[in-house]
């Protein structure tokens, strides 16, 4: 069948059996052959042509140029009445005669060049010709080094913009002073301001030019005309919000990464935390409460009671003001209920979780000023104020980082699709490749009428006839009505970690926790932020990178954060692959109390590990539910501006990142006493700044179980061995047709990106960890609270020995009796105590039977009524 409306249809193969040549015909193809070919499929004209015009952009940079300075002298010989162009060719009898060197003209660049900068200065735009340099430069660029300097079209359109808008307010206001010459403005600037100046007059022209020039910063830069000192209030705010696509796309871009989907069950996750009245928010309440942020002052946070306006709200008040026909009456009354629900219902304000916004105006916050104006804000840095970030010269610099896949190879694989398809009787309108670093995405635009559904089906077929390892297809392409088909490049370019490091956008980014995971297939860097992933499963079979990605991640982390800011658990079964990072254990890393090695390989520890961490994570819970805030940012924001009390038991709290690099093991041998503790971490722990990174080679049902599944939404597959195993993994398959050696697929709920992780060796890590640890650091590595696990069902001590019993034991009893509070933070705060402390003093109170069992992030149950119970208890006990 015919390929209807293919533009590569005359490189469509012919079928193997027809290919009868004579020897002429061979003989003369082999003649062609050895010739080049300038056709723009090889791409050498293309190259030619951004050569000329690099070449052309700098003649005329030094014609023009050199104009400025000779113009007066050549004028007479290029003005029309003198021959102007005419002349140019029609000397060689004066050459002859007075030999090259005695130009008729001072243009550095003879009579061509004083011919043609007069014609677009002088005759055309003026000096705003110099223009047309920049636009032949940005092609030439282009053409040659296929490297865009910056968006053609666009530029393309606001040079034709300057060139005019320069030339015509150069004639306005040269007409001031006098008419002649014309090489500021050329003669289109001048006769189009006469025209002007007749039409509608100086005043006229000078509105005219102003209204021009606003509106083109306005298409440029979306200039602001906000009246400065106004304050915001909730009407002039929301209407914006809802309406301004600007602002929701700019969300919208950021959320990219995490689709809505992931947004919401992350956001229902939050409000699992243990503030009371808390509720599920609908979706959009956080799509609009984002931007307000960026756009209210801190002042103006107390009214983000938008929470508390449902977004239902506004449709309703919108067709209300529609029926009385009054657009602008829409957007104040639109204001109006905003405003009115929020005083009807100062209730429901109140039960919202957004405490962090309502209690600092007290005497403490004056205090707190007092405090920052005092000592300045609390730097968490100031410990090892002396701390010197890694630096790039620790990575190698590997040299080939330029992507290399010739003409012939995408000629060959274009031509393989094609063919490959027809065979199968669909019809391709059009096709276009990305080159990445390992694949080369084929985007096919099938012809009118084809099913997508048909390519889908046929999926295996067309992969094996294709009989490449690593093709993935994707049938369609998400947001697009394309079919993708990835095919690995013969020489794949490996991706230096420095190479990352090194943009803009890994050292400009400001996300919490950026990792930098490789590049997309369209080339470009991929940063992920691990806060808002919130946890990543990493699975892979082994040696497809897996242990590479963690090192990068690892790595990503270590470049961009103070010690003071981060600490990582490690645990690592296989006992070799974390051993790297034993040199910042005083920096970065954190560990049990008692505990010799900070990098966790024995299962038993990593239990008690796992519950030492729920504990922190409650104890964390505690401590931002004292703090009224909702999360570790603001916590930690409050913190350094001294509003958070130390002697309460406030601390600045650094993240921590959790990595198990052998997660099959440990589900091999403990089963559920890991399984609950990472289950409660993965559901909870997100919001007190704790991150998990889960990596294992082998993606089972088993291992990676549903509990686990459910609350990791971010997952990174490697090369894995089945199709099954990529389902596991993905929900989907793909990871079964990866390439190996760093391939990867990246699932973020409902998008699938193709990545190739970011490369990074063993001796780049050595440095980087001798170039932490060689620093001074913290006295010894961070101390997770204390877990003893006697009983070996991972639950607390039950039996105190009453002469272990903690001096404070009793008092801490009366505090939690008369509180009728079990918590350890209360302990921690009333009797000034550390949190180990108090942990231990807590387990003790539970063994004596004062308080309950530990019920996650719920307070303990107390088990006495009152001071009375309590103090015959007392009496018992020491019997
Ligand atoms: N991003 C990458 N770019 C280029 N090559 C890579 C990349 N990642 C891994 N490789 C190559 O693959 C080899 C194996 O990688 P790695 O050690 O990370 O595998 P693994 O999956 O961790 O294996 P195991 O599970 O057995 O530890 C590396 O030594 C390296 O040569």
């Amino acid at each position: 069948m015919p390929v209807k409306g293919n533009q590569f249809r005359s490189n469509t193969f012919r079928e193997e059996g027809k290919i009868k040549t004579t020897a002429k015909e061979r003989l003369s193809k082999d003649r062609t052959e050895t010739l080049p070919q300038f056709t723009f499929n090889n791409g050498r004209l293309i190259k030619i042509v951004g050569l000329f015009f690099l070449i052309l952009s700098i003649y005329f940079l030094i014609a023009f140029s050199s104009y400025l300075f000779t113009w007066q002298d050549d004028q007479s010989y290029v003005s029309g009445p003198n021959g102007g162009w005419n002349k140019l060719f029609g000397h060689t009898d004066g050459v002859l005669l007075a030999g090259p060197q005695q130009l008729p003209v001072e243009n550095w660049l003879g009579r061509l060049g004083a011919l043609l900068s007069d014609q677009f200065i002088y005759q055309w735009f003026g000096i705003s010709s110099f223009i047309f340099i920049g636009i032949l430069f940005i092609i030439g660029y282009r053409l040659l080094f296929k490297v865009q300097i910056l968006p053609l079209v666009k530029s393309l359109g606001y040079s034709f913009f300057l060139l005019i808008f320069i030339s015509v307010t150069l004639a306005f206001f040269h007409s001031f002073t006098s008419d002649y010459p014309h090489y500021l403005e050329g003669e289109f600037g001048f006769w189009t301001n006469r025209l002007l100046q007749s039409e509608i007059g100086n005043s006229g022209i000078a509105g005219l030019l102003g209204f021009a020039a606003l509106t083109a910063l306005i298409i440029a830069y979306n200039i602001d005309f906000k009246i400065p000192e106004r304050e915001k209030k909730i009407h002039d705010i929301e209407p914006v919000l809802v309406g301004d696509p600007d602002i929701e796309e700019e969300y919208r871009s950021e959320a990219v990464e995490f689709p809505l989907a992931n947004r919401r069950s992350r956001l229902n996750r939050d409000q699992q935390k243990p503030e009371e009245g808390a509720t599920d928010l609908p979706l959009q309440q956080e799509r609009i409460t984002k931007p307000l942020e960026y756009e209210a002052p801190v002042e103006a946070k107390p009214l983000v009671p938008r929470v508390t306006i449902p977004f239902e709200t506004i449709p309703a008040v919108a067709s209300a003001a529609a029926s009385a026909a009054a657009p602008l009456a829409a957007v104040v009354a639109s204001a109006i209920p905003l405003n009115v629900q929020r005083n009807e219902e100062p209730k429901e304000a109140e039960e919202k979780p957004q405490p962090a916004f309502t209690v600092v105006k007290t005497e403490e916050e004056k205090t707190a000023d007092n405090l920052v104006e005092k000592f300045g804000q609390y730097d968490p840095k100031l410990d090892l104020s002396s701390y010197k970030y890694p630096t790039l010269d620790l990575l190698e610099n590997y040299k080939s980082n330029k992507i290399s896949v010739d003409a012939d190879e995408l000629e060959a694989n274009k031509n393989k699709i094609v063919e490959t398809l027809n065979h199968y009787n669909i019809e391709i309108d059009k096709i276009k490749a990305t080159i990445g670093p390992t694949v080369t995405l084929y985007e096919i635009i099938p012809a009118p009428g084809v099913r997508i559904s048909k390519i889908k089906n046929l999926e295996d077929d067309i992969a094996l006839s294709l009989a490449a390892l690593g093709i993935r297809i994707i049938a369609p392409m998400p947001g697009k009505g394309t079919i993708g088909i990835e095919v690995p490049n013969q020489n794949p370019e490996m991706v230096p970690m420095r190479s990352i490091m090194n943009t803009e956008k890994f050292q400009n980014t400001t996300m919490d926790l950026p990792i930098a995971l490789g590049k997309t297939i369209s080339n470009e860097v991929y940063i992920a932020d691990l806060a808002k992933m919130p946890h990543l499963l990493v699975a892979g079979a082994t040696g497809q990178g897996k242990s590479v990605g963690i090192n990068a991640i690892l790595v990503s982390l270590l470049y961009k954060m103070h010690p003071s800011q981060l600490k990582f658990v490690l645990v690592d079964p296989k006992k070799v692959e974390l051993t790297l990072f034993r040199k910042i254990e005083r920096h970065f890393l954190a560990k049990l109390p008692g505990e010799e090695d900070a990098i966790i390989t024995d299962t038993k520890k990593v239990i008690n590990t796992l519950n030492s961490l729920c504990i922190e994570m409650d104890l964390r819970y505690d401590l931002l539910k004292n703090g009224q805030v909702r999360n570790l940012k603001e916590y930690n924001h409050k913190f350094v501006n001294r509003k958070l009390n130390p002697e309460e038991g406030h601390r600045f709290m650094p993240f921590i990142v959790l990595i198990i690099d052998e997660f099959a093991d440990l589900m091999m041998t403990a089963g559920k006493e890991v399984e609950t503790p990472i289950a409660r971490l993965a559901q909870l722990a997100r919001a007190v700044g704790i991150h998990l990174i889960i990596a294992t080679q082998r993606p089972s049902v088993n291992i990676i179980t549903g509990t686990i599944k459910a609350n990791f939404p971010a997952r990174l597959a490697f090369r894995v061995l089945s199709k099954i195993d990529s389902r596991t993994i993905l929900d989907s398959g793909g990871a079964d047709q990866l390439i190996g050696r760093g391939d990867m697929l990246l699932s973020t709920g409902s998008e699938l990106i193709r990545l190739q992780c970011a490369f990074v060796d063993t001796p780049e890590v050595e440095r980087i960890s001798d170039f932490i640890g060689g620093q001074r650091g913290y006295d010894s590595a961070w101390m997770l609270p204390e877990y003893v696990d006697e009983s070996g069902d991972g639950g607390s001590i039950k039996d105190f020995d009453a002469s272990d019993r903690d001096p404070l034991f009793e008092d801490a009893a009366r505090l939690i009796v008369m509180h009728q509070q079990g918590s350890t933070s209360l302990i921690q705060r009333k009797l000034k105590l550390g949190y180990n402390r108090a942990g231990r003093i807590i387990d003790q109170l539970e063994a004596a039977g004062v308080v309950g069992p530990f019920e996650g992030s719920k307070a303990r149950e107390v088990r006495l009524p009152d001071d009375y119970a309590l103090e015959s208890f007392l009496e018992n006990l020491k019997k």
